[in-house]
């Protein structure tokens, strides 16, 4: 265990000589305590040196060697009993007092050894002990008579050596001090001005102690201590001026103050580190004593000097010396000898670990960085794909919330049209009870066509205003599906007839969805149809005759006229017919069941309590009870009548008054029985129906027998909706597959197919939107084949789709990359080296009926047309483009087209017919859907 130390330094000033005091060469230093030395002297160059010196000791002149030994050398000699190298120098000019210190530090020392050697028994010390003395750069030893020179050797674990150097084993305490006599009497000593026993060279006792422990004896079987302690005795620098040396004395003077030259640059050296080079061989004192310089040892050197004036410049020396020296640092260890046996052990565990690092070498080494390096650098390109991917994801994401947030924007324009159909509502619940449902609502409603009319011709796109049915689809799926919350509320009455009030002031940023809405239509179709008649009777020579029983019928008095004192009563024959009004017809309660069910009513998770505020016939409870309590007090029964007609307002109001008659009155009540009640409501509308059908035949109107005949699809859609649930897929399959083929035959749009087909997979509630296709598709099957409908027919079908492939094959070059396109080439059999590849793409989508070619159909379109139709795409798919005019797909409807689509839709539907008095393309649209419609009956009838 190495640890590193500065060399103690020490300085002791001797006392004035006799010789001296005899000069009158006073003392000029002083000791200032325990570790200062001052200069008091006065010459001409003190500013150019210190004052003071510090030091590890400063002794005075009246300090004892003992005191010197104990406070400036023993610690350090003693080491060597622990196992640690040692050295104690004397340092100083000539006549300092450098031997008089040492023989007594060395002295005391060995007397100490010996006495702890005494106070351990329980150790075996081995002391050795060898001198030698460096005269004139020769090594001489000292324990021999001769004076053979030794030669200096280097060896690699002890370093340097000296050859043959005498080193006799201690047998006692005696045996070393007979030694030291030997030592003294050897040592070269010449007499000089300034010393009559002046020391002429270097010497150095050295004493080897290895020490083990007893207990475990002995030698070779246990570790041992081994270290040396030099006592080094300096030949002090002379001047020869001051020696009067000459001859021999000078020559020796030279080597000395040559070796110490080197002594004193070793030390500076040391003192600046171990970095640059140590100039240990310059001298054999040096090398001698390299471990004791700076290496593994401990040491010391006591500077000695005479206080004299007269020596005030080698005393400066001295002390720059111990300057010098007190930043000398040291690394000395223990040095432990091991035994053979520990010693084998010990270099077998290190060959057993150098093998071991050997066979499993450690991953440090260059190939394992470059291995290291590779990983990381995959880790990083895996990192990046995966950032590059969940950009991607963000930006579809930020694509679908921009459509969100625009769908948002419609969704507040239907609010605030909402609102403003709420405000006027309200006027219309205030209009004077006594008036008539027929005349009360008739002018109302012809100028909702005015309105649209108006609507139009300013510019504003009416475009998609489908039937009000599809508009229920629309929103029943819509509500499905994710972006549900975002379109406008459920209760089509209010968002159908808002658009249509007289706020002329209607901004022309009005979406087109939001004129799609007729539900107006068939609220009021009685009581506008006898206005209607009577105001312009001329213009109604073509409406059907069913129409004009139907109007008929509906003017026999009724309950209702008598009752218009109050506004329950007036909202009751807005919302409700009676049971009286019943008999009128069955048809007309299908019809209306038809067009009005509630969304919520195929949909579970519906609250029934979403109609919104501004709803015509969203009564507060306390008035649904007065309406009910006013019917019962009236007709005393029937709420099975009342219930079924009630969809033809509201499904919140049929739903309220279900529940109110066949569950509780309480005002929650109906919530948790929702479900039940709207199960029987279709039951009992049913039933109903068909009673009316049999009991009332004379009342049925032709239109009505045209509705039933066509395929009683009102009915149809009941029971497909309580149909049982086990049974929907195989249904499903086989409604769809029927669909597809209705697709193909009529040559219907490849866009509308495709997100038909991809939106709806089998879900029960899609069972509506199966029916309400198929219905439609039936319709332009049938119209197709009978040739009658002059704005579908198969040519302009085929030539719409052809402009759509067209579409698409243009699609292809903007959104599938080459190699995509030429997989796809491939997978639809199309020769790659072949022209037009494209176009024979474009033109075998769609081309088949086959669940395979199908699915393959829509994944291409939908890529393809994926961000050409967003926004559109949903209009289109749940106004199931009924427009029947299907150049939709190359440009917009015209609010004239849409129109006359809702004209056919509302005349087909409802059997009722529009004012022709509006725009030309409205009225010829409806001339031409009314002829159709008589060539219908005509036929029938034959
Ligand atoms: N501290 C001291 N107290 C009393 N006398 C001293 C002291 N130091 C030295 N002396 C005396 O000074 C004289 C010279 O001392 P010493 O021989 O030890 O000097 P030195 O440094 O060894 O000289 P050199 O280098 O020439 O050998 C001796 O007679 C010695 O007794």
């Amino acid at each position: 265990m190495a640890s590193e130390e500065r060399i103690l330094v020490s300085v002791r000033l001797r006392p004035v000589n006799a010789r001296e005091a005899e000069r009158g060469d006073g003392s000029d230093w002083e000791c200032a305590g325990p570790t200062t030395l001052m200069f008091h002297g006065n010459i001409p160059e003190r500013a150019m040196f210190p004052a003071s010196y510090t030091y590890d000791r400063v002794f005075n002149p009246e300090c004892s060697t003992r005191q010197v030994y104990e406070e400036g050398a023993k610690q350090v000699a003693l080491s060597v009993l622990s196992g640690i190298n040692s050295s104690i120098f004397a340092y100083g000019q000539t006549s300092s007092g450098k031997t008089y210190t040492m023989v007594g530090i060395t002295e005391r020392s060995m007397a100490d050894i010996y006495d702890y050697i005494d106070k351990h028994p329980e150790r075996e010390f081995v002391l050795k002990f060898s001198a030698m003395e460096i005269y004139n750069e020769a090594v001489r030893d000292l324990l021999r008579p001769d004076a053979t020179q030794l030669r200096l050797l280097d060896d690699p674990e002890k370093g340097t050596v000296v050859e043959k150097l005498t080193e006799e084993t201690l047998r006692d305490k005696g045996h070393l001090l007979e030694l030291l006599a030997v030592c003294e009497a050897q040592r070269q000593i010449g007499e000089t001005a300034m010393n009559e026993t002046s020391s002429r060279s270097h010497q150095i006792l050295r004493l080897t102690i290895e020490s083990s422990a007893k207990q475990f004896m002995g030698r070779g079987k246990s570790s041992t201590l081994l270290a040396c302690v030099n006592f080094v005795d300096l030949a002090g620098s002379e001047r020869a001026s001051q020696t009067q040396s000459a001859g021999v004395r000078l020559k020796e003077g030279s080597h000395i103050n040559r070796s110490l030259l080197t002594l004193g640059k070793v030390i500076r050296q040391l003192s600046k580190g171990r970095n640059g080079h140590i100039p240990y061989r310059d001298s054999k004192l040096t090398r001698i004593l390299q471990s004791s310089l700076g290496g593994n040892a401990r040491t010391a050197i006591i500077c000695t000097m005479s206080p004299a004036h007269s020596h005030i410049e080698q005393s400066r020396n001295t002390l720059l010396f111990a300057n010098c020296a007190k930043n000398v640092v040291t690394d000395a260890k223990v040095n432990v000898v091991m035994s053979d046996k520990v010693l084998l052990k010990h270099l077998q565990r290190e060959i057993a670990r150098l093998e071991n690092e050997l066979k499993f070498p450690r991953p440090t080494s260059c190939s394992n960085y470059a291995e290291a390096l590779r990983e990381k650098d995959e880790l990083i390109k895996q990192l990046e794909g995966q950032l590059k991917e969940l950009m991607e994801q963000k930006d579809t994401v930020q694509s679908q919330l921009d459509n969100f947030r625009r769908v948002t924007s419609d969704g507040n324009f239907n609010d605030h049209a909402t609102r403003q159909w709420d405000q006027s509502n309200r006027s219309s619940e205030s209009l004077p009870c006594s008036a008539s449902e027929d005349t009360l609502s008739f002018d109302t409603y012809s100028d909702v066509y005015e309105e649209q009319d108006d609507l139009g011709s300013k510019g504003f796109d009416v475009s998609h205003v489908y039937n009000d049915y599809h508009h229920d689809v629309y929103h029943q799926k819509v509500d499905e599906h994710p972006m549900s919350s975002l379109h406008q509320p459920r209760n089509h009455i209010s968002n159908r007839t808002q658009m249509y009030q007289p706020n002329r002031e209607t901004s022309p940023e009005v979406p087109k969805e939001h004129c799609k809405e007729v539900q107006c239509i068939k609220i009021n179709e009685f009581r506008r149809s006898r206005s209607d008649e009577e105001k312009h009777g001329e213009n109604i020579t073509y409406t059907s005759e069913g129409a004009i029983k139907l109007y008929t019928c509906d003017s026999e008095p009724s309950s209702d006229t008598e009752k218009t004192n109050n506004d329950e009563s007036l909202v009751l024959k807005r919302c409700v017919i009676s049971s009286r009004d019943s008999v009128l017809t069955r048809s007309r309660s299908c019809r209306a069941s038809f067009m009005v069910i509630p969304n919520s009513w195929f949909d579970d998770s519906a609250d029934m309590r979403m109609t919104p505020p501004g709803d015509i016939l969203k009564y507060p409870h306390r008035r649904l009870e007065k309406v009910r309590r006013s019917m019962y007090s009236e007709n005393g029964h029937c709420q099975n009548d009342l219930t079924l007609d009630c969809p033809v307002v509201s499904g919140k109001v049929a739903s309220d008054m279900v529940i109110d008659k066949n569950t509780c009155n309480e005002e929650d009540g109906y919530a948790n029985n929702k479900f039940s009640c709207i199960t029987k409501v279709k039951e009992k509308q049913e039933d109903y129906c068909t009673s009316q059908l049999e009991g009332n035949q004379d009342n049925v109107t032709a239109e009505i027998l045209d509705m039933k005949h066509a395929k009683n699809i009102d009915k149809d859609i009941f029971v497909a909706n309580i149909d049982s649930p086990s049974r929907w897929p195989i249904n499903f399959e086989k409604k769809q597959k029927e669909i597809i083929e209705l697709w193909h035959e009529c040559n219907v749009s490849i866009v509308h197919r495709t997100y038909f087909f991809l939106l709806f997979k089998g879900v029960k509630a899609d069972n509506i939107y199966l029916e309400v296709e198929h219905r439609r598709l039936s319709f332009i099957h049938s119209s197709f084949i009978a040739g009658c409908e002059p704005n579908v027919t198969v040519t302009s079908s085929l030539r719409n789709l052809r402009h759509e492939r067209d579409m698409l094959y243009k699609q292809m070059l903007r959104r599938l990359h080459l190699l995509e396109r030429e997989s796809l080439y491939s997978k639809w059999g199309i020769d790659l080296n072949s022209k037009q590849r494209r176009l024979q793409l474009s033109r075998r989508i769609w081309t088949q009926t086959d669940m395979e070619h199908v699915r393959e159909s829509a994944a291409l379109v939908i890529k393809l047309v994926e961000h050409l139709e967003k926004g559109q795409a949903i209009k289109e798919m749940f106004g199931l483009s009924f427009t029947l005019n299907q150049r939709a797909i190359r440009r917009p409807f015209s609010w004239e087209e849409e129109a006359a689509a809702l004209q056919t839709l509302a005349t087909w539907q409802c059997g009722w017919r529009l004012r022709p008095r509006s725009c030309g393309a409205w009225r010829r649209r409806a001339h031409q859907y009314a002829s159709w419609r008589r060539h219908l009956r005509r036929k029938r009838r034959q």
